[in-house]
Order: C-alpha cells, then structure tokens, then sequence
C-alpha cells in the first residue's frame, strides 16, 4: 500500500530554486531514504510532505488525503530540530508535554523505556549529551502514536557509537509498523537502514533504487590494488576484458574493473610467475554510486 505519493513537486525560495521536480511514493512499513548533497532540496521535500509548506506546484498526498491536512496531524511524527526545545525543560515533562497534543498518545513511559531515557526522566534538556537529545527527539516523533515518521538528518552530530544504537532505534521503531522516511548525508546509514532510497541533486530525482541497486549501477566495479613481486608490463594486464584501468602509485599497482577481475588478474600474474603481495580487494559502495551519480563526494 502506497502511504505517500509525491509528484512532480516543484518549490522554490524567491530566486532560487529548492525543488525542481520531485516524484517518488513511499510503500507502507518501508525505511525510506533521501539522500543528496547539501542544499539538494531534501529538507523542503519532507517539510512539503509533513505539511510545514506548502509547495509551488505537483501534488502531495498522505494515506490518500492532501499534504498539510489537519487529518494528518496525528499520522505523521516529525523529529524536531534540537533548538525547539527550551534547555530548562526537563525530559519528563518534555514527554508529558508532548502526549497532550495528540489525541491518541503513546505511553511516553514505555517509550521512554524504549528509547533508553528511562534513568534520564529529571535531566533538564540542556544537560544531555548530543546521543540523548537525539534520542529525545525520536521520542517526540514517536508520541503521537503516528503511521509514518520524518526523520531529518537523524545521526548528524553524533558520535560513530551513538550513531549505531540509532540504527538499531530505528530497526525497531519499523518493526512497530511505522513506515520511516529518513533524510540522511550518510551513506553507511542509508545502506544499513533504507529499503529503498530517493537520490536528489540539484532539486530533481537523480534515482530511486534499492541500495544495491544503485550500487550496481556503478557497474559493480571492482578496485585491485597489490605490489609484483618482480616489474611487469602494463600490458600484461591491460588486455585482459576484466580490467578497465591500470594506474601506478610507486611500487604499487591498482587495477580497475569489471566481471571476475581478481580471478583474471591473479591468474595472469601466476602464470608469469609473480606474487602479489598486499593485494587489496575493494567493491563498489553506495558511496561510489552517488560521487558517480552527484559529482559529488
Ligand atoms: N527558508 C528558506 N529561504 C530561502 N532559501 C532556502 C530556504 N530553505 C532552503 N533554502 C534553499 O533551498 C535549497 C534547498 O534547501 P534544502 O534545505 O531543502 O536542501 P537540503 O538538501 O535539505 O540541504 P542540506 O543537506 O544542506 O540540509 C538550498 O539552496 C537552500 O539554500
């Protein structure tokens, strides 16, 4: 079941064009991911979705109804950005506070809970640490009880350990049936989380695939680098159909390529009786796949 349908949404700030033409539909219970360089237009796309504004053009609709109707209020949990909550206030009453906006809240003290906040119920927000905030912030997503939620740069600021419970936060929080829309800069985050995922440059699609899907469109590159044993020619390995690339960095020889490239490239140097010593063997990423498809790195 489609929960979100956006089309053709174009938006733009004055002079400057946010969003040029953005279609994409996000399936029920999936991790969807949007991703892209700075200034791509992510933001103003979820912030169409959940309502916050309203776009120029194209159109937007929610579990079937428009983008910013009041009905989905309760359906969609925005994680706040760190600077709307005052720091004197205290967990607790952030949670508290937060239930009676909705009319079907979530037990804040089973999320709490959950969210591992419990020992932290008196600290005012000023007082936690970057992880906790964090996590507070998905809480508050989370207390409305809503179908889908608007994670926006979820993990940015924290460190690579904080980083990880996140990830497996937001396993969980999937696994309640919540369908994720998650905007992230982080490749090795979309990769773990995200079925499928949106890439946006420049305001527009620039593709939507599974991650591995957009890895292989890289052409599954493989990237061989080791040191001969004894001095060879480029074209000892050049010929063969697997190689794409040689390129030479001191004594060290990196290979670029395609199909059963270690296999081709080994068995060469076996049969002229060289040994590769400190051969590294790199696959393609979902990094490569976006430098390749942004220009960016
Ligand atoms: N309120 C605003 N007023 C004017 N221009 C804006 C506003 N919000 C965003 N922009 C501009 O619109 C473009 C898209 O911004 P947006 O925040 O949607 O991108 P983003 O992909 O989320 O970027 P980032 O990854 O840096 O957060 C950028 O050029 C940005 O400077």
């Amino acid at each position: 079941m489609t929960v979100i349908e956006v089309e053709n949404l174009a938006k733009r700030y004055g002079e400057t064009v946010a969003v040029r033409d953005v279609s994409f539909s996000v399936e029920a219970g999936e991790i969807f991911g949007i991703l892209g360089p700075n200034g791509a237009g992510k933001t103003t796309t979820v912030e169409c979705i959940s309502g916050l504004r309203t776009p120029d053009s194209g159109s937007i609709t929610v579990l079937g109804r428009p983008a910013g109707d009041r009905s989905l209020r309760s359906v969609i949990g925005v994680q706040l950005q760190e600077s709307e909550l005052q720091d004197k206030i205290t967990v607790r009453e952030a949670l508290e506070l937060y239930s009676t906006f909705y009319p079907n809240p979530a037990d804040w003290r089973a999320l709490a809970d959950d969210l591992g906040l419990a020992p932290k119920l008196k600290s005012r927000f000023g007082k936690l640490s970057g992880g906790q905030k964090q996590r507070l912030s998905i809480a508050l997503a989370l207390i409305g009880n809503p179908k889908i939620a608007i994670l926006d740069e979820l993990t940015t600021g924290l460190d690579p350990q904080a980083r990880r419970e996140t990830w497996d936060l937001i396993s969980g929080i999937r696994d309640r049936g919540v369908t994720l829309l998650l905007v992230t800069h982080f490749m090795e985050e979309a990769e773990r989380l995200c079925d499928r995922i949106v890439v946006i440059d420049k305001g527009s699609v620039a593709a939507l695939d599974t991650p591995a899907g957009l890895v292989e469109r890289t052409g599954n590159e493989q990237r061989i680098r080791f040191r001969p044993s004894t001095p060879i020619e480029d074209e000892l390995l050049t010929v063969l159909p697997e190689v794409r690339e040689l390129r030479r960095q001191g004594p060290r020889i990196e290979v670029v390529g395609t199909g059963n490239l270690l296999h081709a490239v080994v068995s060469v140097l076996a049969r002229n009786g060289i040994v590769a010593a400190e051969l590294t063997l790199d696959q393609s990423t979902l990094d490569d796949a976006f430098v390749q498809l942004t220009g960016k790195e």
